[in-house]
C-alpha cells in the first residue's frame, strides 16, 4: 500500500509508516496513494485518484477536508480527537496571561528601552512600567464555548489556577461532562455565557452552524473591558464583529490563532501562526493515534475515529480467509444485493459485520476462499456501493 505525507511531521511519521510496511510516495505521485495522512493542507481542490482509500487527519479539526464529496467515493475519513488537545488548553491560557498581564507590550517596551542605548534606563523602566499594569487570573471569569477535548481541558485547568469558569455547551457528551469540574458554571444560553465573562474562548469545530458564532449581535452582550480568544477556526467569529467593537472601545482586544493582515496590523489583537498544537507531545499523539487508526483500516477494515464512517471493529482475519470491505449508501437491499454476487461467484461468507451512519454503511466480509478479482468488480459495480476492496 503507497502512502502519500502532507505537511510537515516529525521523522517518526516516516519511519513508523515504513515499519509498518507501506511505501512513501511523494506529493507528485498523490494520484496514486492509496491513503493520505495530512495536518491542515486543505484538499478542497484535490480530486481523488481511483485508488484512494481513506484520508487520515493528525489532528481534530477536519474542515480542510471535503468530507461530502470524499464520502460519495467510498473514501474513510479519519481524525485524532483530543490528541493534541492538552497543547491547545495550555496556549489559550498562556494567551490569557499576555493579555492580562500586557505581556507583548511590555516586551516591546523593554526592548526599545534598551535599543535606544540611553543611560536613565532605570528611571525610564521605572515610570514606563506603569502602563503595563495588569490584572490577575485569580477571580478572572472566563467563558468557555464548547466544551469537547480542549475546552474541558482548559475549563479544569483555568478552574485549578483560581479562575471562575462559566461553560455553554449544547450538545456536551456525557463523558466530557463527567470529566468537567464541577466547580464550572453552566450557562444556559450563549448570550448568558458572554454577558457574564471577562474573557471568553470558543472550542466548537468550524461547521455550517458555527460559521460566525461569534457575530455582531453576540459580540454586543459582552462587557467593554472583555477580550476574545479564538484557537477554534477564523470563520467561527466574525472579524469585522470584533475590529469593530475594539474600535468603539466595546472590546478590549482579541487573541488569535488564525491571523491575516487586518488583525496582525491591529494594535489590540495578539496573533498566533496557527500554533495550537505545536508541540513536540501533541503532534506525537495525533501522529500515532491517526496512524494506529489508519493501519487498522487498510489492514483488517476496522474503523474507529472516523468522521463519516460507523465504528466497526471486526477483529483479525481467519488464517486463509480473505476479507472484503464495502462502503456503501445506507439504502434497502444492499445486503442482499452484496451476498447475491458472492452467491453467485460461489464462494461461502465465514463471518459478515455491517453498521451504518447517516446515509452512510460498512459491510465488512470473511470470505472462506482468496481474493477474487472478478468478485470485486462485481461488488464494485452494485448501485451504491461506493467503494469495495480485499484487505
Ligand atoms: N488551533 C489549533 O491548533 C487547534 C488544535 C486542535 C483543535 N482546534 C480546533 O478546535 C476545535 C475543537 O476541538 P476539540 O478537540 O475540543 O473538539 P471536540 O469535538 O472534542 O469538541 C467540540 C465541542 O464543541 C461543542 N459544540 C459544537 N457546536 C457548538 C455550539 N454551537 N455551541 C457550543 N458548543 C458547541 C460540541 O458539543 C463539542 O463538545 C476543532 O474542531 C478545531 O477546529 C484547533
Ligand atoms: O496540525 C496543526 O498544527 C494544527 C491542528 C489543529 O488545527 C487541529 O484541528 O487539530
Amino acid at each position: 500500500m503507497q502512502i502519500s505525507l502532507l505537511n510537515h511531521f516529525s521523522k517518526q511519521v516516516p519511519e513508523h509508516l515504513q515499519s509498518l510496511g507501506y511505501e512513501l510516495l511523494s506529493e507528485d505521485k498523490l494520484q496514486q496513494a492509496n491513503a493520505i495522512v495530512l495536518r491542515s493542507k486543505s484538499l478542497h481542490e484535490h480530486h481523488a485518484g481511483k485508488s484512494l482509500f481513506a484520508i487520515a487527519r493528525a489532528g481534530a479539526g477536519v474542515n480542510n477536508i471535503p468530507i461530502e464529496r470524499f464520502s460519495e467515493q467510498g473514501i474513510a475519513v479519519f481524525n485524532a480527537p483530543g490528541a493534541n488537545a492538552n497543547a491547545v488548553a495550555e496556549m489559550v491560557l498562556t494567551g490569557i496571561l499576555m493579555q492580562t498581564r500586557k505581556v507583548a507590550a511590555a516586551l516591546n517596551f523593554s526592548q526599545q528601552l534598551f535599543s535606544d542605548e540611553r543611560e536613565d534606563y532605570a528611571a525610564a523602566m521605572e515610570k514606563g512600567k506603569a502602563q503595563f499594569q495588569g490584572r490577575e487570573l485569580q477571580g478572572l471569569r472566563l467563558g468557555i464555548i464548547g466544551l469537547g477535548a480542549i475546552g474541558v481541558l482548559l475549563a479544569n485547568k483555568a478552574n485549578a489556577l483560581g479562575m471562575q469558569v462559566l461553560g455553554f455547551d449544547p450538545h456536551i457528551s456525557v463523558e466530557n461532562a463527567w470529566r468537567l469540574s464541577a466547580e464550572v458554571q453552566q450557562c444556559e444560553s450563549l448570550s448568558d455565557l458572554l454577558a457574564n465573562c471577562d474573557c471568553v474562548s470558543v472550542h466548537v469545530p468550524y461547521l455550517p452552524a458555527t460559521h460566525h458564532l461569534l457575530s455582531f449581535e453576540q459580540v454586543a452582550y459582552l462587557p467593554k473591558h472583555a477580550f476574545v480568544i479564538n484557537f477554534s477556526r477564523a470563520e467561527v467569529v466574525d472579524q469585522e464583529a470584533i475590529t469593530a467593537a475594539i474600535e468603539s472601545g466595546n472590546l478590549d482586544g482579541y487573541i488569535t490563532d488564525f491571523p491575516n493582515p487586518v488583525l496582525q496590523s491591529h494594535p489590540q489583537v495578539l496573533c498566533f501562526p496557527h500554533l495550537g498544537a505545536s508541540t513536540v507531545e501533541a503532534q506525537e499523539n495525533a501522529s500515532m493515534q491517526v496512524l494506529t487508526t489508519l493501519d487498522n483500516f487498510l489492514k483488517r477494515g476496522e474503523v474507529k475515529y472516523s468522521v463519516n464512517l460507523p465504528v466497526l471493529q471486526p477483529g483479525p482475519i481467519p488464517v486463509g480467509a480473505s476479507r472484503l470491505v464495502i462502503i456503501h449508501r445506507n439504502t434497502v437491499g444492499m445486503i442482499a444485493q452484496i451476498t447475491d454476487c458472492i452467491e453467485a461467484a460461489e464462494e461461502n461468507i465465514l463471518e459478515m459485520n455491517n453498521r451504518s451512519r447517516a446515509e452512510m454503511a460498512l459491510t465488512v466480509i470473511d470470505l472462506a476462499a482468496a481474493a477474487s478479482a472478478s468478485l470485486l468488480s462485481t461488488i464494485q459495480a452494485v448501485p451504491n456501493v461506493l467503494s469495495a476492496r480485499y484487505c
